[in-house]
């Protein structure tokens, strides 16, 4: 029984390192260090929230920052703001992303980028039965189509740039935990965020032999002021199972964004049950880290029941809150 026990104590530590090796091996692409000092960030969505708090970081950290968003007088408004805390003067440009020929002209403003943050996006919260048609199309332009026309426009001058400076550059799309999990209320959003994600896996594949490198970042509810106003309106139910994961600032958000681009990550988590979330949906996302590859082989089966228990959670919700509704 000791002999056997004495055993297992020395196969489990091998087995698990036999399985690190063969990750460190096997995990793609490899890893990247992105330098953000010195070079051109553009963020879209940079005059408010998490946007903003993007650009006053990459300001902060030596970046020459482009702002890019509708409002004109907003978009003034953050370049003070973003003087004010770093001392860097950022470009701004007036853009709507719904338009690729309007988009195509502030990057060509713009100048080569070699970090694209695709942060813009709007989010309407009903059930779908009720929502608008335009307000569903709304989404999807602007969150999903946007971010197409974005990098479509910013991709050659992009590659030419990453080829003459051999230095490597990024692509980073801000999804949303609605964009790994759908929610009750997004049916317009979460599709407009997962699709984002379809978009980054396939974009991954084609521009890694251009040494661009693509990032997800998926927040929880963040405190901005798109957040402010949404909240106004969110059904009960899409504010309860969104309250599964805890709120944010923008500048943490940002902080973590910009730590996962520039280390190349694919999918950036931004809080603990963004980790969890992050593990359970790890799908078939490229992964450059073989220790996040290690807990994902390990937690999968675990994670897939804690994934199942939060849905019991979810569905419950759902029908107490149908209960009651009806007893009235
Ligand atoms: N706040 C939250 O709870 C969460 C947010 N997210 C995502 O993070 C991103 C930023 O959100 P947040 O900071 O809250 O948003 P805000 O509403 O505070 O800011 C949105 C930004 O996007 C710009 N924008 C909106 N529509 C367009 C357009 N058609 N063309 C160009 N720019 C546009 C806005 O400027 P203007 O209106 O002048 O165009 C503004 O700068 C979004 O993609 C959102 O989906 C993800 C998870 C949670
Ligand atoms: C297996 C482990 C699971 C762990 C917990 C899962 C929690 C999921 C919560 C989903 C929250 C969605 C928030 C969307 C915020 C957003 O995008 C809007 N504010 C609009 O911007």
């Amino acid at each position: 029984m000791a002999s056997l026990f004495l055993l297992f104590l020395l196969v489990v530590p091998f087995a698990a390192l036999l399985l690190l090796l063969l990750l460190a091996a096997v995990v793609r692409p490899r890893r990247v260090r992105i330098p953000i000092k010195g070079r051109h960030v553009l963020i879209t969505g940079g005059s408010s929230g998490i946007g903003l708090a993007l650009a006053r970081r990459a300001a902060t950290e030596g970046a020459r920052v482009s702002i890019l968003a509708r409002n004109p007088a907003r978009l003034e408004e953050a370049r003070d703001t973003i003087r004010l805390a770093t001392g860097v003067d950022a470009a701004v440009l007036a853009a709507d992303v719904r338009d690729p020929t309007a988009v195509a002209r502030a990057l060509e403003e713009a100048g080569p980028v070699d970090v694209l943050v695709c942060n813009q996006g709007v989010f309407v919260p009903q059930e779908l039965e009720t929502q608008e048609l335009e307000e569903v199309r709304f989404m999807v332009e602007v969150n999903l189509m946007g971010s197409f026309h974005l990098i479509k426009a910013a991709l050659p001058a992009m590659k030419a740039r990453a080829r003459e400076t051999g230095l490597p550059a990024s692509i980073a799309l801000v999804s949303s935990q609605a964009g790994q999990v759908g929610v009750y209320g997004y049916t317009a959003y979460s599709a407009s965020k997962f699709g984002l994600r379809g978009l980054a896996e396939a974009l991954q594949h084609e521009v890694i032999a251009d040494n661009i490198h693509v990032s997800l970042i998926f927040p929880p509810d963040t405190e901005t002021p798109g957040f402010a106003e949404e909240h106004k309106r969110r059904p009960e139910l899409t504010h309860m199972i969104a309250g599964s994961s805890g709120g944010m600032k923008p500048d943490d958000v940002a902080e973590k964004a910009l730590k996962g681009i520039k280390s190349g990550t694919f999918i950036i988590p931004c809080n603990f049950e963004g980790i969890m979330l992050s593990i359970a949906t790890a799908g078939l996302s490229p992964q450059r880290s073989y220790l996040t590859a290690f807990v994902e082989v390990l937690g999968a089966g675990f994670m897939r029941l804690l994934g199942l228990c939060f849905q019991w959670n979810w569905f419950n919700t759902i029908e107490k809150w149908h209960a009651k509704k009806s007893n009235k």
